[in-house]
């Protein structure tokens, strides 16, 4: 299997090679060349199988000869081992037809330790093979930090830095990120928004000199790694609803655009959706590209779903190249107007080819609040704000006959002071997180600017 660049340019690579690349050197994300596919036998022959392997199954054809088949089913036990829930990936009924995929049973209680655990795994496999040593840069609106953490904290020959925006993150997820006590673990928190960290992690690859001497990886969702592990609990929800059989459709809490394109990967393998819904916060620009066909900046706004506060949605390339007809000249140059003009407009075929795979919608702030103190007061259930987005345009889109799935995407109890609010109850932490408020904080306040946070990184890192 090979990996090539939504901007065409970039050299051709294997998935290991992908995976520790991060972003392409022309600046585009790497998909894979062709997308497997799955038989409707080999999916309705993932009914009542382990969470693990189904992972190993909807996988593999993307791996190559990149790991051997012990070597893959290893990492995978290994990543879901610490997951609090044995389904790993639970699904529950919320309404008639209406089921919350819980993503939040892993070590930081966000979807991101799906991927990240996965990858933090294979990470290791890889680079025991070739003796080498790397920086991890990742950008965080809040979750993919302390994930990237967790799986990465104490590895001797890796360094894990993290950008986040000071200030814009909740408290639990702050500490998830300042706490941990490992030398290799860096907290930058960055004055600006996500979008600003995002931009200066893409210089950071952009600037091949800092790049090449520091070894620079990325784990955020610029890596396919990432999108591949999140393909998997596609499959595990919906062959549980009846695919292949009967279709159903998800809705998408949407920001970064990563875990839905890992939604429109499962369809393109062959898992009968029906629909996927993008649902986004105020910062609501994939929202509006689908309504109006322009892509437009619109200052990124503070919000109670705080890991959604994102305009530039990295993934949304991935998805623009596929309704480009894989056309990574098209791609290159709306990056580069998006870049020089803050904008672009997607041509009339490939606005409609998006439109045929997604539909869309938008929930503000009030309507978040009511819907967590609607969920709750309906099933008891409390759900965090970016869930909350999620079930209130999966209620306005869906349509009877057909299984509607919102990814839950985080735990409440990384919003408590939006769920109390809404509902008058604070949502506890498990208790293997009890002290998270006792640790003591290490973190380092830079602007944001590209050569103070790269001397940052030359300074810190272990060589
Ligand atoms: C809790 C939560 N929900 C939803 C999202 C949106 O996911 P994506 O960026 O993959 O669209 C994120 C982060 O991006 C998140 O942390
Ligand atoms: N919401 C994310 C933003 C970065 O996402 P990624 O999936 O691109 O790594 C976060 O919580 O950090």
């Amino acid at each position: 299997m090979r990996y090539v660049s939504t901007r065409g340019k970039a050299p051709v690579l294997t998935f290991d090679e992908a995976m520790l690349t991060g972003l392409a050197r022309d600046g585009g994300l790497y998909v894979p060349e062709t997308i497997p596919t799955l038989t409707a036998d080999g999916i309705a022959a993932l009914g009542g199988l382990s969470y693990e392997e189904t992972a190993f199954r909807v996988m593999r054809p993307f791996v190559g000869d990149a790991f051997t088949d012990d070597e893959f089913r290893s990492a995978i036990g290994k990543a879901y081992e610490g997951f609090g829930h044995t389904a790993r990936a639970p699904l529950v009924q919320l309404a008639p037809n209406h089921f919350l995929l819980e993503l939040f049973h892993g070590p930081t209680l966000a979807f991101k330790d799906f991927a990240m655990q996965l990858i933090g795994q294979l990470f290791q496999i890889a680079l025991a093979r070739s003796g080498r040593r790397i920086t991890i840069v990742g950008a965080t609106s809040g979750d993919t930090g302390s994930a990237a953490i967790e799986a990465f904290r104490g590895l001797d020959n890796v360094d894990v830095f993290i950008l986040f925006p000071e200030g814009r993150v909740s408290d639990v997820q702050r500490r998830q990120m300042t706490t941990p006590s490992e030398a290799n673990v860096h907290a930058l928190a960055v004055k600006g928004d996500f979008d600003d960290c995002q931009a200066r992690l893409k210089d950071m690859f952009n600037d091949f000199d800092f790049r090449d001497e520091v070894g620079l990886a990325g784990v955020n969702s610029i890596n396919w790694a990432r999108v591949l592990a999140q393909v998997v609990y596609y499959f595990s929800a919906a062959v549980s609803l009846g695919a292949p059989g009967r279709k159903v459709s998800f809705t998408v809490p949407t920001g970064n655009f990563g875990d839905i394109f890992a939604g429109y990967i499962a369809k393109r393998m062959g898992l009968p959706i029906e629909r996927l819904v993008i649902a986004t916060n105020q910062n609501d620009i994939l929202h509006r590209c689908l309504t109006t066909g322009r892509y437009e900046m619109d200052g990124v706004k503070p919000s109670i779903s705080p890991s959604m506060d994102i305009q530039v949605s990295s993934n949304f390339e991935r998805a623009l190249f596929e309704a480009y007809g894989r056309d990574g000249n098209a791609v290159a140059q709306l990056m580069e107007e998006m870049k020089r003009e803050g904008g672009f407009t997607v041509s009339q075929g490939a606005l409609q080819a998006l439109r045929d795979l997604f539909t869309s919608g938008r929930v503000g702030e009030d309507e978040t609040l009511e819907t967590i103190a609607a969920t709750h007061a309906a099933t008891g259930e409390l759900i965090c704000p970016h869930t909350a987005v999620g079930v209130r345009v999966a209620e306005a889109e869906r349509d009877a006959a057909v299984p509607m799935i919102t990814l839950a995407t985080a735990h409440p109890a990384k919003f408590p002071d939006a769920v109390e609010k809404a509902t008058g109850q604070r949502p506890g932490l498990p208790d293997r997180m009890g002290d998270l408020f006792k640790r003591d904080e290490r973190v380092t306040s830079v602007p944001n600017d590209l050569a103070a946070l790269e001397a940052v990184v030359r300074e810190r890192r272990r060589t």
